[in-house]
C-alpha cells in the first residue's frame, strides 16, 4: 500500500499562559506506520496529542488530515467528538472510564456516542466481539471501579479499537500490561497498521518503542528535536536526545540478602487471606517475612492479588484471616501504620496518590508524619510548609517547579514524581513501592532505582511490587512472584526467564509438560 500523509501538523504551538508546553512543532503521520513519540515526563507528548484529539486548541499553527476521499483539510476539533468523527481514537495516559458503569456500557459510550439508548445485551455482545477479536479477556458485566488498573487498561484499548479509527492515538497504553499482553497488543497494532491505519504510539519503554515504530519522534522541552527511522539511532543515543545528556544504568552494588538472614523482621505476614473487592480470594493465606537492609521483590502479572496485599498491609483493606506484623506491633488502621513508619507508593497515582484539585504543595505534604513536622499545635507553620515542598520539588525535579498550581495541572510522570517525593524523602523503616516508575522516563526512573536501593544500604526494608519484571530482577534481593493469589518463592529462579514466566503465568513446568503432552 502506498504511504500518504493522514495526519499533519504545522508550526503548532500550546502555550499555558506563560508557560510554552509545545513550541512550533511539525509532525506528518503516514498511513500504514507506527509513529513513537519520546521525550522527558513533561516534553509536551500528551499535550500535543490533546491537541489532535480536540481537547486544546492550538494557541498557534494548523492540523490537517487526509478525509477518506484524500482531500487534505484543516481539523478545527473543539472537542473529542469531532475528533472521533474524523477517524481519530485514542487511548489516554490516566483513564477516561466512567468508573461506575460496567465494561459494556462504557465502551457502548465510546462506540455509540451519539445514540441516547442502547439496550444492555447489545453493549455486552459488541464488548465480548471486541474481546475475541483482539484476544483482550475482560469481564463485559464488571463494574469499571472493581478493576485492576491492568484491566482499566484493556478497556482503554477496547474503547479505541470500538470506535473503527483511522488515527489512532496510544499514549502509554502497555504501561501496566504484562509482558504477555504486550505481545498480544503488538500483535493487534501490527494487523491494525496491515490494514493501513496510522498509530502513534507514546511510550517510555525504549525496548516496545524498538521493536513496534517504524519512526520515532524525539520531543525535548515542548520542541521536536528529532525525527528519524526507527534503529538509526540507539537506545543510549535516544535517551540523549531527550534528555538533552549522557544516562547512565543505575548499578547495584552487594548482595544483601545473605547478611539478612538474621536480621529483625520489619514486615511479617502469617497466612494472609484477603478478598478481593467482588469477594473473591484476591489473597490466599500469604506467608512472608521483609528484614532490615533488603529489597523484597514481587513480580507478577497484574491482577493477581498484588493490590489487594499491599492495600492490606496498609490498613486500607480488611484482611479475611491471618496476621499482618510491622516491627513487631499490630497496627490497626491506616493512620497507625503509617505512624510506625511505613511509606506507601500505591499503583495508581490518579485515584489514591495524589488529589488531584489539590495544590503541589499540598499533595506532597498529604502525610502524617510531613504534616506534623510542619505543624505547631495542629496549625501548620507556612514557611515551614512552603520550605520543605520548594526543597522536594528540586530534590526530585518536579517540573514545572511551582508549588502554587494544582497537581492537575502537571504530566503524568511529575504527578508520580509528587508521589515518590512525599514517600521516599520520610526515608521509612519499611517502604511498600506499587509499580513506582510507571510512566516515568529513563531519567526520573533511574532516580527512584537509585532512592530504592539508598534506602536498602540505609538499612530499612523496602517491598517492592511491579509488574516491570526488569525493574524487580534489577532491584531485589529476594524475589518473589505472586500469582493467583499466591506467593511463591522465586529467588533461585532470578536467572531462568523462562521459568520465572511459567510462575508468572500460574503453571509449573510440570503442568506445562503435562499440556504439551496433550
Ligand atoms: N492544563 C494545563 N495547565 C498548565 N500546564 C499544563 C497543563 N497541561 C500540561 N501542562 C504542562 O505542560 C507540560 C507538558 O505536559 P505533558 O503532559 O504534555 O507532558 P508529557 O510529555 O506527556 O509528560 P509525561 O511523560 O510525564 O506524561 C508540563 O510541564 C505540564 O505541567
Amino acid at each position: 500500500m502506498e504511504k500518504e500523509t493522514i495526519l499533519e501538523l504545522r508550526n503548532v504551538t500550546k502555550t499555558f499562559g506563560d508557560f510554552v508546553a509545545v513550541d512550533s512543532v511539525d509532525f506528518a503521520l503516514q498511513t500504514g506506520e507506527i509513529h513513537a513519540i519520546l521525550g522527558e515526563n513533561g516534553a509536551g507528548k500528551s499535550t500535543l496529542m490533546n491537541l489532535i484529539y480536540g481537547l486544546y486548541q492550538p494557541s498557534a499553527g494548523r492540523i490537517y488530515v487526509t478525509d477518506r476521499e484524500g482531500w487534505q483539510r484543516r481539523l478545527r476539533a473543539k472537542s473529542p467528538r469531532d475528533a472521533i468523527a474524523t477517524g481519530i481514537g485514542m487511548v489516554h495516559q490516566h483513564f477516561m472510564l466512567v468508573e461506575n458503569l460496567t465494561v459494556a456500557e462504557n465502551i457502548a459510550l465510546s462506540k455509540w456516542l451519539r445514540k441516547f439508548r442502547f439496550k444492555k445485551e447489545d453493549a455486552i455482545r459488541i464488548t465480548e466481539e471486541l474481546c475475541a477479536q483482539f484476544g483482550l479477556v475482560v469481564d463485559p458485566t464488571a463494574l469499571v471501579r472493581t478493576l485492576s488498573v491492568g484491566l482499566k487498561q484493556r478497556v482503554e484499548i477496547l474503547k479505541a479499537l470500538a470506535v473503527d479509527a483511522r488515527i489512532l492515538i496510544l499514549d502509554e497504553p502497555t504501561a501496566v500490561l504484562s509482558p504477555q499482553e504486550v505481545e498480544g497488543f503488538f500483535t493487534i497494532l501490527r494487523k491494525l497498521q496491515a490494514d493501513g491505519s496510522a498509530i502513534i504510539f507514546i511510550s517510555h519503554k525504549m525496548k516496545e518503542v524498538l521493536s513496534i515504530s517504524d519512526r520515532i519522534t524525539v520531543l525535548r522541552r515542548g520542541k521536536k528535536v528529532y525525527l528519524g527511522k526507527t534503529g538509526e539511532l540507539t537506545t543510549r543515543e535516544l535517551a540523549r536526545e531527550m534528555i538533552g545528556e549522557e544516562v547512565n544504568e543505575v548499578e547495584r552494588s552487594g548482595d544483601a540478602a545473605l547478611e539478612n538472614e538474621t536480621s529483625d523482621n520489619v514486615l511479617q505476614l502469617s497466612n494472609l487471606t484477603v478478598l478481593g473487592s467482588r469477594n473473591e480470594i484476591a489473597v490466599s493465606d500469604v506467608s512472608m517475612a521483609t528484614h532490615r537492609g533488603e529489597i523484597v521483590g514481587i513480580a507478577g502479572v497484574d491482577g493477581n492479588g498484588q493490590r489487594e496485599l499491599a492495600e492490606a498491609i496498609m490498613g486500607l483493606r480488611h484482611s479475611e484471616s491471618g496476621t499482618i506484623s510491622i516491627l513487631d506491633t499490630d497496627p490497626k488502621g491506616t493512620k497507625a501504620v503509617r505512624q510506625r513508619g511505613v511509606g506507601y507508593i500505591p499503583e495508581d497515582r490518579q485515584t489514591t496518590g495524589v488529589i488531584a484539585s489539590f495544590s503541589v504543595t499540598e499533595n506532597l505534604l498529604l502525610n502524617v508524619t510531613h504534616l506534623e513536622r510542619t505543624a505547631h499545635w495542629n496549625i501548620l507553620n507556612q514557611k515551614r510548609k512552603q520550605n520543605t515542598a520548594q526543597q522536594l520539588i528540586a530534590d526530585y525535579d518536579i517540573r514545572p517547579p511551582i508549588g502554587g498550581i494544582p497537581a492537575a495541572a502537571l504530566s503524568g510522570g511529575n504527578q508520580q514524581k509528587i508521589v515518590l517525593a512525599r514517600e521516599i524523602s520520610l526515608h521509612p523503616d519499611l517502604l511498600i513501592a506499587v509499580n513506582p516508575t510507571r510512566g516515568l522516563d529513563v531519567n526520573a526512573a533511574r532516580y527512584v532505582h537509585e532512592n530504592l536501593l539508598a534506602q536498602r544500604d540505609e538499612k530499612k526494608s523496602v517491598l517492592l511490587i511491579s509488574t516491570e519484571l526488569d525493574e524487580v530482577l534489577l532491584l531485589s534481593d529476594r524475589l518473589f512472584v505472586m500469582s493467583r493469589g499466591k506467593l511463591i518463592e522465586a529467588t533461585a529462579q532470578r536467572n531462568d526467564i523462562e521459568a520465572l514466566g511459567l510462575l508468572m503465568t500460574g503453571e509449573t513446568h510440570k503442568d506445562l509438560s503435562d499440556s504439551l503432552k496433550i
